[in-house]
């Protein structure tokens, strides 16, 4: 039963999350044998060469591939490659062995191995405002975006039956600032261990740095303004406040400095004169969902590679 008591930690589950399937919509398994390795190290020649060779050696397939340096010389290099390789469940710690031994040392890289059958497990947070929650859960149940939504977590009680209409358990963990540490050591509950990426769609609670430490993976915001612009709260009044022509959202990574995270996309929309604040939140509206369905689905793809406080999406 869900407590509006704000200081009471409510649950209101409609399933525990747990294992693939809890309540949260399945994705489909991609191709057993389908991988994506991102690979980020200083740039140096040889590079591309050496993980194409090391890949066909091991059988595979590279049917699609990209890269980019920061500079023409001495920057950091990135490179995702998608290949097929038959076999590839029962050959995939090998692989990973060999890959580290022959080419990740040796040329000094970072590197990520996914396979396409095992979609992310996602957890998305929200308040009171449905549109862009919604949105993702009904490109889930399209198929547009390759994921399990493991749970939504809001910390009001309005949108459980709109969630719970897509199979998803929804928790209630009324959160303000003033119990924020209670209800953050509830959600850490809930999601430690569970998820491979959060996703904050209008959840409209500072996370501490205590919880971004403690969640163990990824969080993607999407803030209602084309930042830099506007930083923090209300961003369609201000914006109003200060006569823009255009108004966007900015999908980016969650990090302590509030909306100050690596840009993952944007967008924007002509706005005039005769639109109130109200008419900016509803044009803006479109943009967001836009934005965040193309940033969850690259970073679902493992498309997005971090350098410093930006990206390189591939
Ligand atoms: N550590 C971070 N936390 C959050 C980020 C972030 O980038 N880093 N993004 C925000 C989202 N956001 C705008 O997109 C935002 C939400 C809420 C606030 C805010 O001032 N909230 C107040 C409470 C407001 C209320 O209770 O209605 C607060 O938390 O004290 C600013 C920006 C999400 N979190």
């Amino acid at each position: 039963m869900s407590s509006a008591t704000p200081t009471a930690l409510a649950v209101s589950p409609l399933t525990t999350p747990g294992p693939a399937g809890a309540g949260g919509r399945d994705a489909p398994a991609g191709p057993a044998d389908r991988a994506r390795l991102l690979v980020t190290c200083r740039d140096q020649p040889g590079i591309v060469g050496a993980v194409g060779t090391f890949l066909a050696r091991a059988g595979a397939n590279v049917h699609s591939l990209a890269q980019h340096s920061t500079a023409p010389e001495g920057g950091t290099f990135f490179q995702r490659t998608e290949f097929r390789l038959p076999g590839l469940a029962a050959a995939r710690a090998q692989l990973e062995a060999d890959f580290t031994e022959q080419v990740a040392r040796p040329y000094g890289m970072d590197f990520t191995l996914h396979e396409e059958r095992h979609p992310k497990r996602v957890a998305v947070l929200v308040s009171k405002t449905d549109h862009c929650v919604l949105d993702l859960l009904w490109r889930n149940r399209r198929g547009e975006l390759p994921m399990t939504v493991a749970m939504v977590i809001s910390n009001h009680p309005d949108l459980a039956d709109d969630v719970r209409s897509f199979g998803v358990p929804f928790f209630h963990v009324p959160a303000t600032r003033d119990n924020r540490e209670q209800a953050e050591e509830r959600m850490l509950e809930l999601l430690r261990g569970n998820v491979d990426l959060v996703v904050l769609a209008r959840y409209m609670q500072i996370i501490t740095p205590a919880f971004l430490d403690g969640v163990g993976c990824p969080l993607i915001n999407i803030h209602h303004s084309f930042l830099p612009a506007f930083i923090g709260a209300a961003p369609y009044a201000k914006a109003k406040g200060r006569g823009v022509k255009l108004v966007g959202a900015t999908a980016h990574y969650v990090t302590a400095d509030l909306d100050e995270g690596p840009i993952i996309e944007q967008d924007v929309v002509r706005v005039g004169h005769q639109h109130t604040a109200a008419d900016l939140a509803r044009l803006g509206a479109d943009v967001e969902r836009a934005v965040l369905s193309r940033a969850v689905r690259w970073h679902l793809e493992d498309r997005v590679a971090r350098h410093g406080n930006t990206t390189v999406v591939l």
